[in-house]
């Protein structure tokens, strides 16, 4: 059964010095039977769910957003036309924005401001991200999931690939955890729940060879999407954080070009202080983007708009709870007009 996908395999590991660096080939030949066999694979599409409208997102941005509501409630209890400088200020203030970034918002805004005037320096917070464009993806298109213990990583894994399966995509999930034997076990459940194929390997053996391995299942199966588990670790543990850059080194061995992105997973209840890791992460491997999540369980709301701008990097997604569907795409649009529904009255 496996034919075809070793010959790629060895195909793709001539490289004399990466044989030696790495011995890729052993450790396939131990993973293959953590293999989910192919037969498997079609069960991991299933039909296409209906995509939200702009109403139905603002809708979950409200949802996510109740304690950061209620926070900046306690400065404008009333819905008004226009709101005073100083209150405006103040929740911002409460909803965990920075206060640079607070000043670089207001700076020259009237005493009395309309719900346009904040609405326009809000949005262009996110503006310095680079816009990403998702059209005419690679196959396999590569997400190396990066963020400290306990951030969110396994969990936003399994709703990223529940998205994949809703859009009609095929996925596979690389356990790259071996530091922990529950990151492994854990992964490997919510891919059996999800019904899509994982690999995996023992605790303790080398992540970026999990990594290499989960590519080249995706390129010998022909799957849309790979999405790559790591452990969690902080900015200043050395050996960590020298094994991440070689799980991304192995992945361009495995595709070149691959991991097209390293995504930053951000503890929202953190707010303002996650901005120092992702930092650190960003300045170690480079990071292509930011998922928040536990919004729900957070009044520091307002934290986002300093993350983007402050990272200069866009937000995907935003997580909303613990299911599989918590997790929503990011729009400043939509997130801004959620939160100004709370403190103005419409526009006239
Ligand atoms: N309320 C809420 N809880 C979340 C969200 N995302 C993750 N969690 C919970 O946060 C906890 C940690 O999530 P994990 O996915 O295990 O985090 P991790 O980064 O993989 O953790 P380590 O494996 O320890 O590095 C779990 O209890 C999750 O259910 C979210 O968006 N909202």
């Amino acid at each position: 059964m496996f034919s075809f996908f070793k010959k790629k395999k060895e195909d793709s590991v001539k490289n004399e010095e990466f044989l030696e660096e790495e011995n890729i080939s052993d450790s396939i030949k131990k993973h293959e039977a953590d293999i989910t066999p192919i037969k498997e694979m079609s069960s991991a599409i299933i039909e296409v769910v209906k995509e939200e409208t702009p109403q139905e997102k603002k809708n979950f941005f409200s949802r996510a957003l109740e304690k950061t509501f209620a926070s900046i409630k306690t400065v404008v209890p009333q819905k008004q036309e226009k709101i005073s400088f100083d209150d405006i200020q103040e929740l911002l203030i409460e909803a965990d924005m920075e206060y640079e970034i607070i000043e670089k918002a207001m700076n020259g805004l009237p005493s009395e401001i309309t719900r346009k005037q904040l609405r326009h320096r809000l949005v262009m917070l996110f503006e310095h991200a680079p816009k990403v464009d998702l059209s005419n993806l690679p196959k396999p298109f590569v997400r190396l999931i990066i963020g400290v213990n306990g951030a969110g990583k396994t969990t936003t894994i399994a709703k990223l690939a529940n998205i994949s399966k809703k859009n009609q995509k095929t996925v596979i999930l690389g356990a790259g955890d071996t530091f922990r034997a529950a990151a492994i076990e854990q992964l490997s459940t919510w891919a059996s729940k999800l019904e899509v194929p994982i690999i995996k390997t023992k605790q303790g053996h080398d992540a970026s060879a999990v990594a290499y391995d989960t590519i080249s299942a995706a390129i010998a199966r022909d799957i849309d999407n790979v999405i790559i588990d790591t452990a969690g670790r902080l900015q200043t543990q050395t050996n960590l954080n020298n094994e991440l850059k070689k799980i991304v080194k192995v992945c361009e061995k495995a595709m070149i070009g691959a991991p097209h992105q390293k995504l930053m997973i951000l503890d929202g209840t953190q707010g303002n202080t996650a901005i120092a890791q992702a930092r650190a992460f960003n300045e170690m491997v480079g990071i292509n983007g930011i998922i928040v999540t536990k919004l729900d369980g957070t009044a520091k709301g307002g934290a986002l708009f300093s993350i983007s701008n402050q990272l200069e990097l866009p937000i995907f997604y935003v997580g909303i709870g613990e299911k599989q569907d918590d997790l929503i795409e990011f729009s400043p649009d939509d997130f801004v007009d959620s939160l100004l529904d709370e403190i103005y009255t419409a526009e006239k």
